[in-house]
């Protein structure tokens, strides 16, 4: 599904340049749930951004889906979900949902149908006709959600959306994404600093170390896909959790 070969990225700034992404290699498959963890400036969101062809990369090459960056972001072929739900006050949930399936040309009835069952899939029906301001922040989070899932693109990219949530609202939303996953069989890239969230999310774990940014360690999850939460206490995930603390500790330089 995504498949990136030697992927480097440096900015040019009026300080030097910024090394953000050096020689990155990585391939996923269909149907993976990929986390990018590491240190803050390590340029998780730096690649999330170049597959989703928000950036360039200055080096290397990389495919989605079978087609370059920019062709496959023309192709709609992933839905993008930031760190902050990013929706419009003016509109209700169901309008937010809608605005890409407007943009995109979909019938009337087909954008109904869409946001009905996208709402249904992140637990809000009912809340269609209300504001976002009326609904809490990780209500808010599902309703972005549903709205990168509303054109059933194979590919959903997501930086840190439940970094600004409590640990409560945090571990419901990871079980429902877990869920929502299974149920759709989409391929997931997913940016997080928990180490618990990637564990318990991920089949595979992507360790990034900074300047300049770069895979210091992927690990593959040997965890069902089947996962309630108490998986968490198992000597299973204790023990993954201590693999990926290790590879950020190896990757970390403190110059
Ligand atoms: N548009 C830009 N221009 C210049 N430098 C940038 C730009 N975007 C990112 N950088 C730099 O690239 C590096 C990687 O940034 P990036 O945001 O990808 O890191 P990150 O791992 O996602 O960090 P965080 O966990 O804090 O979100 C950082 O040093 C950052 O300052």
């Amino acid at each position: 599904m995504i498949e990136a070969r030697d992927v480097s990225l440096t900015f040019q700034t009026a300080d030097g340049p910024v090394h953000a992404l050096k020689d990155v290699s990585l391939t996923v498959n269909q149907g993976d749930f990929v986390s990018f963890i590491g240190p803050s400036g390590c340029g998780k969101t730096t690649f999330l951004r170049t597959i989703a062809a928000l950036e360039a990369p200055t080096g290397g090459h990389l495919a989605v889906n079978g087609m370059s960056a920019d062709q496959a972001r023309r192709a709609r072929a992933y839905g993008y979900v930031f760190q902050a739900p990013g929706l419009y006050p003016w509109r209700t949930i169901a309008g937010n949902i809608s605005l890409p399936l407007e943009i995109m040309g979909f019938s009337r009835t087909d954008r109904a149908e869409r946001i009905a069952r996208v709402m249904e899939l992140v637990e809000l029906s009912g809340f269609g006709g209300k504001f976002p301001w009326q609904l809490s922040g990780g209500m808010q989070q599902r309703a972005s959600i549903a709205r990168a899932l509303a054109f059933d693109a194979d590919i959903l990219l997501m930086d840190e959306p439940f970094g600004a949530l409590d640990e409560i609202v945090r571990d419901r939303l990871n079980e429902a994404l877990l869920e929502l996953w299974r149920k759709t069989g989409k391929t997931i890239g997913f940016v997080t600093h928990s180490i618990p969230e990637a564990v318990y999310l991920s089949t595979r774990i992507v360790v990034m170390s900074p300047r300049p940014g770069r895979i210091t360690r992927v690990i593959e999850s040997p965890l069902p896909r089947e996962r309630p939460l108490e998986i968490r206490d198992t000597p299973e995930f204790i023990a993954l959790s201590q693999e990926v603390r290790e590879g950020l500790r190896e990757g970390h330089s403190y110059d």
